[in-house]
């Protein structure tokens, strides 16, 4: 694993020696935004008009943040609109790589490019920083819209509905402020939280992720013990958002990242979300586990020097939820 300077490779692991032994992740830095009329977005510039068949998806089914991009995909209608390649699950010295000698793997299917970071080299020769997934590409201008994934889905929230006809609101007006709030406590405990606990190099950045990690569980089966979803009745980009970490919960980061004071099957409301989340049309076929399950253990030789893959859980995420 490493990242990008000047355009050049650099093979490198998280440097947490310049922060006490904590993992701090990087800010994206491609931030356009498609837009209905190709306007400029909340960042970035303008030119990104939302058109059928204009855009691409690069993903890693393991990735949490690149599978909720996969998730509004196919949530809004747009997988006949945009296209995907996945990465191979194996993130090594060269970081990630298109390889299809592992099932789901795709290859680069629009440029047959080696590696992720020749995409991002490719929008910018003189780029530096981490090379991450997702990306969203622009076939037209051959460039990064972005690669933030919590702007991609907003995007994909929208931007397309009179193409697709489908007008579903995951970020709806009225509740912004009250889903960044939630939003803000679980990326920083939860989504980001397993990172922190799991890349920490000392006992007290372990012990200062972990804790409120668990803090996070136990006040979100509180909340899901009286609503359905995290904001009431209606579903949102928060279900969403916390999905893709309940989902990799007990196969990778309780064992992996040393989350385990509980399993999320151990909490009877967090358990039977995650299974009516799983259950909704589309969204079963965004979930690789043996991509999940694979990429952590055999990508982390720091965490998994031997990289051994262990052997998962059975988990029934078919089983009736029960909820509602
Ligand atoms: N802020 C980004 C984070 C994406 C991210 O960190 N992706 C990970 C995979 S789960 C990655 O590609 N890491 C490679 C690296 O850090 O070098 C987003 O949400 O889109």
């Amino acid at each position: 694993m490493g990242l990008l300077v000047d355009g050049k490779w650099v093979d490198q692991w998280y440097d947490t020696k310049s922060s006490g032994g904590k993992f701090v992740r990087s800010a994206s830095q491609f931030r356009n935004w498609i837009t209905p009329d190709g306007s400029a977005g909340l960042s970035g510039s303008n030119g990104f008009k939302a058109e059928s068949g204009r855009y691409h998806l690069y993903v890693s089914y393991a990735c949490p943040w690149a599978h909720r991009t996969l998730i509004f995909r196919a949530l809004k209608g747009l997988t006949d609109h945009i296209t995907v390649s996945a990465v191979h699950p194996d993130m090594l010295d060269q970081g990630w790589h298109f390889a299809t000698d592992d099932q789901g793997a795709t290859g680069d299917t629009l440029y047959g490019l080696g590696h992720a970071h020749s995409i991002y080299s490719k929008a910018d020769p003189t780029y530096s920083g981490r090379v991450t997934v997702p990306i969203l590409w622009d076939k037209q201008r051959e460039t990064i819209v972005s690669n933030e994934s919590a702007e991609i889905i907003r995007m994909f929230n929208s931007a397309f509905d009179t193409i697709t006809g489908n007008t579903d609101d995951y970020w709806p007006e009225t509740e912004r402020d009250a889903i960044e709030e939630v939003n803000a406590r679980i990326y920083d405990t939860l989504n980001n939280g397993v990172y922190k606990s799991g890349f920490a190099t000392t006992q007290a950045a372990y012990d200062a992720a972990v804790h409120p990690l668990f803090d996070t569980l136990d006040w979100l089966e509180d909340r899901l013990s009286q609503n359905r979803y995290l904001m009431g009745d209606k579903l949102t980009e928060a279900d969403w958002r916390l999905f893709t970490t309940l989902i990799r919960f007990d196969p990778v980061y309780h064992l992996h990242f040393k989350c385990n004071r509980n399993r999320i099957v151990d909490y009877p409301n967090l358990w039977a979300y995650t299974r009516e989340l799983y259950q909704m049309p589309g969204v079963a076929e965004t979930v690789n586990m043996a991509h999940i399950v694979r990429h952590y253990h055999y990508s982390h030789e720091s965490i998994n020097p031997h990289r051994i893959v262990p052997i998962n859980p059975h988990l029934d995420y078919d089983a009736p939820h029960g909820r509602g």
